[in-house]
């Protein structure tokens, strides 16, 4: 096989719909790809050590700072599996998600790296190896991740998943749509599920709301595929009034979740690791989908994004892995 003389990989990023959190105790969440908002890497030769350009940094990677840690895992642990020297290529990351908002930039950022090289080199790469390698960085970034955003972020359809027992795809005819609202607020998904995990060993009261979260999700499933949008948007907002008593939310998240329901959202709450980042809301339609936005920006958001909830294919991963 022949070197390419650019290898491109591409990669969405993910909103949690349910179950973040509980999924770290064996519940079941569900995820879907965000493709409006994606990662971007290109690889091409350039002779000499290997060079790394992105947001955070841009030089030989091996003198990487601490903020491409990930990266500085990952690069070399795809590039052992591909057999190839750490030389004479060059990877340009650019990516349209915001980092530690809950969007899985750390995720996404990895797969169209991991998917780049292999196009690079001309390689056919399997889902189970792609997971598996981007599971190297996400360690570093979160200690014992669920896997959550990888496959999300890597899939074409939502997803049914489960820590450890892989995922299903939803097939779903639910027509809403979802508004993302960004806090303008780092989250902090380390410290949140660290806190969590500490809280949890002192009160079974806290531990039965994470079954009820796992209820919840097995819940949300049947209302998507049944297309109940009702009934799912009160499962999300019974959702982030867990969440919120589990300690996980933050008071601007739960402002724009109070906004979103007073103006007729079916249903809201936060997503993600949560103490600040996203929050996302079902509407019935686009055209209400964007006087929502507008209306989450007037009280505070510092960014907005839509994604319909139809089960169509998500093109921005459907076909890239060959
Ligand atoms: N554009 C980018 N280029 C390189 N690395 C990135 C980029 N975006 C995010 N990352 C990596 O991902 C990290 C953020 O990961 P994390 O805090 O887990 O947030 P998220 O929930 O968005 O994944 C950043 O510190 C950086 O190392
Ligand atoms: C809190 C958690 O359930 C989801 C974290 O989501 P994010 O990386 O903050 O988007 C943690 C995990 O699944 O590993």
């Amino acid at each position: 096989m022949r070197d390419h003389e650019t290898g491109i990989g591409v990669s969405s990023s993910k909103i949690i719909l349910i179950g973040e959190h509980s999924v770290v105790y064996g519940k079941p969440a569900i995820a879907l790809p965000v493709p409006v908002v994606h990662a971007v890497t290109k690889t091409t030769r350039c002779l000499g050590l290997l060079r790394l350009q992105c947001s955070f940094y841009n030089g030989i990677l091996r003198d990487g700072t601490d903020q491409i840690a990930g990266l500085r895992t990952i690069i070399p642990a795809v590039l052992h599996v591909l057999k190839r020297p750490e030389k004479d290529i060059s990877i340009t990351i650019n990516s349209t998600i915001p980092a530690a908002r809950g969007m899985g930039s750390s995720a996404a950022v990895a797969i169209s790296v991991v998917r780049s090289l292999f196009n690079y080199f001309d390689t056919p790469l399997e889902r189970n190896v792609l997971l598996n390698l981007v599971g190297v960085s996400e360690n570093y970034f979160h200690g014992n991740p669920s896997g959550l955003d990888a496959a999300a972020a890597s899939s074409n359809h939502p997803i049914f998943f489960r820590k450890g027992k892989g995922m299903e795809w939803i097939h779903h005819k639910l027509r809403g749509c979802l508004v993302i609202a960004d806090s303008g607020i780092k989250g902090q998904t380390k410290r949140a599920v660290t806190a969590l995990k500490q809280r949890l060993m002192q009160s079974a009261p806290l531990q039965r709301k994470i079954n009820q979260l796992g209820v919840l999700t097995s819940n949300a499933r049947e209302a998507l595929e049944a297309a109940e949008e009702e009934v799912l948007g009160s499962i999300l907002l019974e959702a982030h009034r867990l969440l919120q008593e589990l300690g996980v939310s933050h008071p601007s998240l739960d402002h724009l979740v109070a906004v979103a329901m007073n103006d007729g959202a079916l249903g809201a709450k936060m997503t993600g690791g949560g103490c600040g980042g996203c929050m996302i809301a079902l509407v019935k339609d686009v055209r209400k989908a964007h006087d929502l936005a507008k209306k989450l920006m007037g009280a505070g958001a510092s960014k907005t994004w839509i994604q319909p909830l139809q089960g169509r294919d998500f093109p921005v991963n459907a076909g890239l892995l060959h």
